[in-house]
């Protein structure tokens, strides 16, 4: 029975055997860093998003619970100054910096930054130029301390107007969905790929960003370090509401940790980044899939977060 789940869950470039698949899966619970007595706060992960303006609130808010609900110690969330009351109003689990309309927002995020993990940007960041240009810095002052950076929703319209941003930097990872993978092939891309090969397009994608890691979201979601290609159609549910990639950027801003610090021993010559990916796309499907079966088409996002507990034990604790 687990093997049919696994046999769904994971299908790689080419035909592989049940073992193989069973041994992606594996290197994904290697990562996976033990509960003991004997950590102090902060070590399973201190995690940083960078997004929430006038509009959007909901979505800085999705992707930092879901850090913490996937077992990070800490989340911070760099919002605008009118946003941040309103966020820390949804959880008093969240640390809500109101910096990033701020004359001084590259400062101040870059005085966290030696305490953070990894920098989740762009969920709920909108498109005022002011917030872009600090979120330049942002990338500037992140890449120089070597963070990884997880890059979602508006910052990613930000790489699709500056590739350089991010090019070449191998502890990033883009996590698009379908308008924004095309808005991004479109701008970095020169000749045109086959559209219905979605391995390719996203292998294409990776190599002329300089083999940053993307992760294409859809019915299937397939992913690329350039040369390696993975794909994820672990079964979800049909309701395609907002802040479900939010759950997913939130979750993956942990995984990556996770990966980096697991060292090559427990990856097994595998890229952490791709199995972060991996690892962050089923778990989002499952708790899709779980709460789709609770609440039918009323499914909301906020249903999802709440199976993130029940949907991981499943996945990589069983
Ligand atoms: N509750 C919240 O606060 C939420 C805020 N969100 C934020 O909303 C902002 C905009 O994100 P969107 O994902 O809506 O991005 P876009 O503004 O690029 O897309 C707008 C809509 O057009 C559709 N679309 C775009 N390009 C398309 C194409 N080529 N073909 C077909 N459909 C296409 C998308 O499905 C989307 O519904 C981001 O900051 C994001 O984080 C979302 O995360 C959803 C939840
Ligand atoms: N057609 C689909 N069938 C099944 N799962 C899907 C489908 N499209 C997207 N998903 C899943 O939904 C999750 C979010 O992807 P989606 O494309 O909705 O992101 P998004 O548009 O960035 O979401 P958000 O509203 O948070 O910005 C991913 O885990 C992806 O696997
Ligand atoms: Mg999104």
């Amino acid at each position: 029975m687990f093997i049919s789940v696994l046999r769904r869950a994971f299908s790689l470039h080419k035909p592989h055997s049940i073992t193989e698949m069973e041994n992606t899966l594996q290197l994904v619970r290697n990562i996976i860093p033990p509960l003991t007595t004997k950590k102090h706060k902060g070590q399973d992960g201190r995690i940083g998003i960078v997004g929430g303006c006038q509009e959007y609130t909901g979505a800085p808010y999705f992707a930092a619970i879901s850090a913490l609900k996937v077992g990070a110690d800490l989340s911070h969330v760099f919002c605008t100054r009118e946003a941040a009351p309103v966020i820390k109003s949804y959880s008093p689990e969240l640390i809500v910096h109101p910096v990033l309309d701020s004359p001084s927002a590259v400062r101040d995020v870059e005085t966290w930054l030696p305490r953070l993990h990894t920098l989740v940007v762009g969920p709920g960041l909108g498109r005022d130029n002011v917030l872009l240009e600090n979120v330049k810095g942002i990338l500037e002052a992140s890449k120089a301390r070597d963070v990884p950076i997880i890059i979602d929703a508006d910052g990613l319209w930000l790489i699709a107007q500056h590739p350089a941003l991010i090019h070449g930097y191998r502890k990033a990872v883009l996590t698009p969905n379908h308008g924004e993978f095309t808005r991004l092939s479109d701008a970095v891309l020169r000749d045109l790929v086959d559209g219905s090969d979605h391995r390719e397009a996203v292998r294409r994608l990776s190599q002329a960003l300089g083999n940053v890691t993307v992760v294409r979201k859809g019915e299937r979601d397939v992913m690329s370090d350039g040369e390696h290609v993975l794909e994820c159609a672990h079964e979800g549910s049909s309701r395609r509401c907002g802040g479900q990639g939010d759950l997913l950027s939130g979750a993956l801003g942990v995984l990556v940790h996770w990966a980096l610090h697991a060292g090559p021993e427990k990856t097994n010559g595998s890229s952490p980044l791709l199995l972060a990916a991996l690892g962050a796309c089923s778990l989002t499907r499952q708790c899709g899939h779980q709460a789709f079966q609770k609440h039918g088409r009323s499914t909301t996002t906020t249903d999802m977060i709440a199976e993130v507990g029940p949907a991981f034990r499943r996945l990589f604790e069983t």
